[in-house]
């Protein structure tokens, strides 16, 4: 049990810790030796009752560690006292993949520490995660760094004290590292992997599985063109895709298709790892139907891996739009083994006429209105992932201007790139 837990701690004393406070991150690390160094400044912040403990989320089984993640922070919320605040928490190597650790600091500010240490004792018996104390020493003016240990364990190392020294940002923001095979899918095996695994916890992915196991084998390049449409909720997709349809005498398409309908909201209750492998697969789905109608007549599809790696990308960088991967990473490489469109466009609108465009759509209410301004940070991540995406890259038209005026835009981009 004890070489369990030892086991997924590669290199525990060069980790380094993130704490996010309202959104920027605070990094220290731990060393054996205190050298002077001073106290790094979440600590600093930590009122003289208050005491702190991480609790990161550690397993080998990966939709374990997903699944257990996602319901973490509703627990805690749930049955510590009230006077704790939680903060989301990275621990790192830093600048290596997939070596993240996410989880929380709890700072308590209680009168008594025994409600909150009976629950995290509670929590390291019966689940996949790592708790560590932090104890002040004299005067405020040195913490340690306390890894506590499971009931069974043996071993001394787990017991050891480090002191706990600021450190600088690493050069990647840590909520990028496990993005590959985490958020986003590059191939349809990796994707497929995921929700094979969840087949007993999840009796959708059986349905789901099945549907994939009768996919036509691969085809040659359509015959004719294949033009996505991209962009947010409410900048015109389904107004221009029909249009394209009827103008063009083309088949419209859309991913996820129509026959992951019934298993949609079910993934989307899942966690990242789960929710994204189920919409990569869907594009697998829809490029097989692009594949047979692509022979007849052109093909509109309305989102495809665009919005599957944006949307992805957005939600697990944490934070400002500049933590998002740079723009030559390999985050935004299309998945070599998935249908290249001919063109990709993406509809862009001004905020302020987005949010009219979704007034008028739920006639008057207001709830998507406070949502919008509230993910204002997100929805600029979004857009710009999706602008940094390539193979093929995406190609902005403003979608503000009349139904029309869009219409005769794309046709012109389409004529000018597909020949029709
Ligand atoms: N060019 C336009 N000018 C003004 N209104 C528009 C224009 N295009 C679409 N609309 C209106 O904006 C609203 C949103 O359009 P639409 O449903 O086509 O967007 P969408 O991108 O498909 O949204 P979602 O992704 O949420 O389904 C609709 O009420 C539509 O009639
Ligand atoms: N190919 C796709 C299509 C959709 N998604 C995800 C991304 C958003 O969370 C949501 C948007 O879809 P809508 O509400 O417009 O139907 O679905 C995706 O990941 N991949």
């Amino acid at each position: 049990m004890a070489r369990r837990t030892m086991s997924v701690l590669p290199q525990w004393s060069s980790r380094i810790f993130s704490v996010e406070l309202d959104g920027a991150p605070f990094y220290f690390s731990t060393q054996e030796k205190h050298r002077g160094e001073e106290v790094p400044r979440v600590f600093r912040k930590i009122p003289n009752y208050g005491r702190c403990y991480s609790l990161l989320v550690c397993s080998s089984d990966r939709i374990r560690r997903a699944k257990f993640y996602g319901k973490l922070k509703d627990k805690l919320l749930r049955d510590l006292p009230p006077e704790c605040h939680l903060s989301p928490m990275f621990s790192f190597l830093p600048n290596v993949k997939d070596s993240v650790l996410k989880g929380y600091f709890l700072n308590d500010n209680s009168v008594s520490s025994s409600p909150t240490e009976r629950l995290l004792r509670d929590l390291i018996q019966r689940d996949p995660v790592l708790v560590c104390s932090y104890l002040r020493g004299e005067g405020g003016q040195l913490w340690t760094q306390h890894l506590w240990s499971h009931a069974d364990s043996q071993t001394m190392e787990m017991s050891k004290d480090y002191y706990v020294v600021p450190s600088k940002a690493p050069e990647y923001h840590p909520s990028t590292l496990n993005i590959i095979n985490s958020d986003v899918f590059y191939s349809f095996e990796e994707a497929y992997e995921v929700l094979k695994q969840c087949g007993d916890i999840i009796p959708e992915s059986k349905s789901v599985l099945e549907l994939l196991a009768s996919r036509a084998e691969a085809r040659s390049k359509p015959d004719f063109p294949v033009i996505v449409i991209e962009g947010l909720d409410a900048t015109g997709k389904t107004t221009l895709t029909e249009s394209l349809r009827d103008t063009l005498g083309a088949c419209l398409l859309r991913s996820p298709p129509q026959c992951l309908s019934p298993m949609r909201a079910r993934f989307d209750r899942e966690p990242p790892l789960i929710r994204r492998a189920f919409y990569a697969l869907g594009n697998y789905i829809t490029a097989d139907q692009i594949g047979q109608e692509g022979m007849k007549r052109p093909v509109i599809v309305d989102r495809f891996w665009h919005s599957t790696a944006a949307y992805a990308i957005a939600t697990a960088v944490s934070g400002a739009v500049c933590n998002l991967p740079a723009e030559d990473s390999e985050v935004y490489h299309w998945p070599s083994d998935l249908l290249q469109p001919s063109l990709v466009v993406l509809l862009t609108l001004d905020p302020e006429e987005r949010k009219r465009r979704l007034r008028n759509r739920a006639q008057g209410e207001t709830k998507e209105e406070q949502e919008l301004d509230h993910n204002k940070l997100f929805r600029l991540k979004v857009e710009k992932a999706y602008q940094r995406i390539r193979g093929p890259a995406c190609v902005t038209v403003d979608a503000s201007p009349s139904t029309d005026q869009v219409l005769q835009e794309v046709l012109l981009l389409i004529r000018g790139k597909c020949h029709l």
